[in-house]
């Protein structure tokens, strides 16, 4: 009897994986985001014997030009895929710079349990030893099983299965650049088979409060970057040019440089939301540790890195300008 195959849908935006160099030894100063999606699943005939796959083009960018926008049009056509009983599960091809980003987004706003995974390649389709046929295999793979249902945003790069939360790129050129540091991977594809070893107990898709489906724009949310000698500039700049939430990325345990606080201050006493998050990667950053938050009505990031603190906020911000109740939302997500 014939086995039923998962029906995968991949939704193609560019990225190296979908990038071309100009010889097989072309790793760096190749042209990202050129080949289209029937070409990268054409590219890996062997999924067609592990799914039903249909392709998307959705955008065609290097993903340092994702936007709010990019974002809310790609969680909105996830969310259409996924109400469909013909639809077991999503694959989302995309550049690696900002790819943590939109699994982090997209972990917030999917209202399915179903697989939704995010991929991308270190190496042009053109390079030796390319690691987008085989991330995408493995990622429809991952797609289709139903291992991965209910597990939120997943990550396959290399072999490994990471959640948005906590994943992040950690080397600029490396294919294992994709880390989950001390929280960990929940999981590796081995032979085209996922292993799970742990989960995130973070809320997130079916479970969270977010609702994109009427939304065109979020709010403007910006991070302030600090390191010795910084100043108050670019803090005000960011308010000047109307950010209705600001992170900020301190050192250590998200120290305010007193230097910068005082804008800080005059940002929240303005309507600003601040919360103050740490550019050292790990670690949760303390609540009245480095700072007053109950008395500056901040808020702190808890382990969420800027660029996906970011996000947060701005979901939040869609919803409340309570600072408690957006506190709230950083110990849930
Ligand atoms: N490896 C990559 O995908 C990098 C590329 N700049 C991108 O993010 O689109």
């Amino acid at each position: 009897q014939a086995v039923k195959l998962p029906n995968v849908t991949i939704l193609a935006t560019g990225g190296t994986i979908a990038g071309t160099g100009a010889t097989s030894t072309t790793t760096v100063g190749y042209t990202a985001a050129t080949v289209g999606v029937q070409a990268l699943i054409q590219a890996v005939p062997e999924i067609t014997k592990v799914a039903n796959v249909s392709g998307e083009q959705v955008f065609q960018i290097a993903s340092e030009n994702m936007s709010n926008e990019h974002w809310l049009t790609l969680a909105k056509r996830v969310n259409v895929l996924l109400s469909q009983p013909n639809v077991d599960g999503i694959v989302i091809t995309h550049g690696t710079d900002t790819l943590e980003e939109t699994a982090y987004f997209l972990n917030l706003v999917v209202k399915s349990r179903k697989p939704v995974v995010v991929v991308g390649s270190m190496r042009p389709s053109t390079a030796l030893s390319a690691d987008g046929p085989i991330n995408l295999y493995n990622a429809v793979q991952l797609a289709g099983s139903q291992a991965a249902v209910g597990r939120g945003v997943l990550v396959a790069m290399n072999d490994q299965i990471h959640a948005a939360r906590d994943v992040t790129k950690s080397n600029t050129t490396t294919a294992d650049t994709f880390r989950t540091a001390e929280l960990g991977m929940v999981g590796y594809l081995q032979g085209g088979k996922p292993f799970f070893y742990r989960d995130v107990t973070r809320k997130h898709t079916v479970e969270t409060e977010f609702d994109v489906s009427k939304l065109d724009v979020l709010p403007q949310v910006d991070v302030a970057y600090a390191y010795a000698n910084v100043g108050d500039v670019a803090v005000k700049a960011l308010v000047a040019a109307g950010a209705k939430g600001l992170v900020h990325a301190g050192v250590g345990n998200g120290s305010l440089p007193a230097k910068t606080k005082p804008a800080l201050v005059a940002a929240r006493e303005k309507g600003v939301v601040i919360v103050r998050s740490a550019r050292v990667g790990q670690g949760i950053v303390a609540r009245n540790g480095e700072a007053n938050d109950d008395q500056l009505d901040f808020v702190v990031s808890d382990t969420l890195s800027p660029q996906k603190a970011r996000i947060l906020l701005m979901l939040a911000l869609t919803k409340t300008s309570d600072t408690k109740d957006i506190q709230r939302m950083f110990y849930t997500y």
